[in-house]
């Protein structure tokens, strides 16, 4: 395996849903996973930080398979950001700080969380209650909410599924660009072919890796 590798998928097997004989992944880059509804995208992105196993096959992150790493300790290097992400009951900051809170590191000043909510486009306060907001407006808290955890990975599950193209671009925009800063890689499942275009640098498509594998 060469050293840009981040992660690499042998012959992973999981139900009637996912066949793969072989995925590299690059370290530093913005890789899109596309492929129609029901593909397994998400499937295989849960596989990546240990929320699902496969049945057989392996998955290697920097050379070493996922089975020898400890659950916890990958999920620190790499994040996962879920298609519904989960708002907590209270203000935007408290939402923010729960990152933190998870990941047992002290918070930042509230000004770094007001930059974080500003880049994500999400116009509100901290002490604004976060049980208002609409769908497109969580995810841009969940993806602020991320953003200012260090990571080596962030693995995102259609994170602007619910925001118009012009606002999608520029938040992914100045996401990737963050992300890019702390040399973070990016894995991220769009249905956006815009989003593909301006930012993949890898592309998978996943229908057509398994179109000629047998389940
Ligand atoms: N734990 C599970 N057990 C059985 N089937 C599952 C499980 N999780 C997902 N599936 C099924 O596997 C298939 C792939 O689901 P997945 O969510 O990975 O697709 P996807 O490509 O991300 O789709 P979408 O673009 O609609 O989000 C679907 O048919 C789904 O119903």
């Amino acid at each position: 395996m060469n050293r840009l590798s981040l992660f690499a998928i042998r012959n992973l097997r999981y139900k009637d849903i996912l066949n793969v004989p072989y995925i590299e992944i690059k370290a530093g880059k913005v890789t899109c996973i596309m492929g129609e509804s029901g593909a397994g995208k998400s499937t295989l992105l849960k596989m990546m930080n240990k929320m699902l196993s496969p049945d057989t096959g392996e998955i290697y992150y920097k050379d070493t398979s996922l089975e020898d790493i400890d659950s916890i300790q990958l999920r620190r290097k790499v994040i996962m950001l879920s298609q519904t992400p989960l708002i907590f009951p209270g203000t935007i900051k408290e939402n923010l700080h729960m990152g933190f809170k998870l990941t047992k590191k002290d918070p930042v000043e509230d000004m770094a969380l007001e930059q974080a909510i500003h880049k994500m486009q999400l116009e509100k306060e901290l002490n604004d209650d976060s049980g208002n907001l609409s769908g497109g407006e969580r995810q841009r808290l969940a993806l602020a909410r991320v953003l200012l955890m260090e990571t080596e990975v962030y693995l995102l599950d259609e994170p602007t599924s619910a925001l118009d193209e012009e606002t999608e671009l520029n938040v992914l925009d100045n996401f990737i660009t963050e992300a890019k800063k702390k040399q973070a890689s990016i894995i991220m499942i769009t249905h956006s072919k815009k989003a593909i275009d301006h930012f993949g640098e890898e592309i998978i498509d996943l229908l057509e890796l398994q179109e000629n594998v047998k389940f």
